[in-house]
């Protein structure tokens, strides 16, 4: 979006202004800048439409998850959903990637999910070369009627589990081509939502079948330059209240002894617990990380990111450790019940917006402050630095990468309302 001559002029200022407080404390803002924006942010498509997908559209949405609302203007098909990816893009800063599930398969071709190959995909990534954006992947293990009971990869029936031993392997060689066609791994992420309701007799068993499916899948080997595999556990889901196979230790076991990285969903632990204190502790021993930021509110509700305490916290963890480099950044958010392009672009915006905050930070500073007991200096420090003009710092972020500055993008939101989405 185009600002006009006296805006940016008092952008500028206000830039410059901005740049003199955070330089007392030795902060490069314009370093600060580059270094941010070579950070890619993974757009989870599924916020387009409600997590219907393309394979098995008549299917309800299955695996303990949820989407409430019934905003009108969803995605209904592969081209919708790229062009509202492209509008949501020209909102915000920066080059970033789209994270696909398998049920998002563009082909007229009736295919199930253990028979998916590259070609199914081909048009997302001619699309995603042409804009240049990476693409991650997921199996879906979920709204299908192998999963109807609840249980994919530990299912104790060998037939059903070799059907999604076989979607997963698919998966992978999935991930491999788009990670050759484009230049940069495509991270593909594991959840499963396998799980009982009530209380189990036996909970080893499951985990067993698990760990073997897992192994089988990952028997195949694939080059790290174009695939990077990660595992993501839950605490519960709808209808698996009591037991979920992949649980936390489970998987923090799994990826260390077999060199995955795990991803960690804000939304998988209990209500109080929060990842941004385990991000230091996984990266000490695990080499490589991926999140599903998300917002949480009493459960995993997937409500969409805004600049809460917990969002802070994981970006000044990532930046504080200098764990940018080894972590994968994806949102999982989905809420129907308001304009889908608005969820993504606020979600989107907030997590950059939180990065850059936890970037401005006199980070070497405040550690020395801490090693040297004086607690009262690092409360008040960091309290005082909320309030910095961080602001001016986005702002000139924004307009420098020609995107809309401050809440402006909410009209080209309404506009595409109007235009595109209200059409549907
Ligand atoms: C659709 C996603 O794969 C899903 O949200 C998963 O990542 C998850 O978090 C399930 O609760
Ligand atoms: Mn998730």
């Amino acid at each position: 979006m185009e600002q006009n001559t006296e805006s940016l002029k008092s952008i500028q200022t206000s830039y410059n202004e901005a740049k003199k407080l955070y330089a007392q404390h030795g902060i490069d803002v314009d370093k600060v800048l580059e270094q941010l924006a070579a950070i890619k942010i993974s757009l989870h498509c599924w916020q387009g439409d409600d997590v219907k997908g393309f394979l098995n559209k008549e299917k309800e949405l299955s695996g303990g998850i949820a989407v409430t609302g019934s905003y009108p203007g969803r995605a209904r098909n592969p081209e919708e959903l790229r062009r509202d990816l492209e509008q949501t893009l020209a909102l915000i800063p920066g080059r970033h990637k789209v994270n696909l599930h398998a049920i998002y398969a563009d082909t007229e071709e009736t295919v199930d999910l253990d028979a998916l190959e590259p070609k199914h995909f081909e048009r997302w990534v001619n699309w995603a070369k042409e804009q240049g954006l990476g693409l991650d992947f997921n199996p879906t293990c979920f709204s299908h009627e192998k999963a109807n009971d609840g249980f994919t990869l530990s299912h104790s029936d060998p037939e059903i589990r070799n059907f999604w031993i076989a979607h997963c392997k698919a998966s992978r060689r999935i991930s491999e081509s788009f990670g050759q066609a484009l230049g940069q791994p495509c991270v593909t992420n594991f959840w499963v939502p396998d799980g009982y309701k009530d209380t189990p007799i036996d909970r080893l068993s499951p985990r067993v079948r698990l760990q073997q499916s897992l192994d089988e899948i990952f028997s195949e080997e694939i080059d790290q330059q174009y695939n990077i595999d990660a595992v993501e556990s839950k605490l519960f889901g709808i209808g698996s209240e009591s037991y979920v196979v992949g649980s936390h230790e489970f998987y923090m076991g799994y990826a260390l002894s077999r060199g995955k990285a795990v991803c960690f969903d804000a939304g998988h632990f209990h209500p109080t617990e929060t990842i941004s204190n385990k991000l230091s502790s996984w990266l000490l021993f695990g080499d490589q990380l991926l999140l599903h930021v998300s917002r949480p509110v009493r459960w995993d509700s997937d409500h969409v990111v805004t600049m809460d305490d917990e969002l802070l916290e994981i970006a000044r963890e990532l930046v504080r450790g200098q764990f940018l480099d080894r972590t994968h950044i994806g949102l999982d958010f989905f809420d129907g019940s308001i304009n889908h392009i608005a969820a993504w672009v606020i979600g989107t915006r907030n997590t950059i917006k939180a990065l850059l905050r936890a970037m401005l930070e006199p980070i070497e500073l405040l550690k020395q402050i801490e090693l040297d007991g004086d607690y009262t200096t690092r409360l008040a420090l960091v309290e005082e630095l909320k309030s910095y003009p961080f602001g001016a710092i986005w702002d000139y972020y924004c307009a420098t990468n020609g995107v809309p500055v401050r809440e402006s993008w909410l009209n080209d939101v309404k506009q595409y309302e109007v235009d595109v989405l209200s059409k549907r």
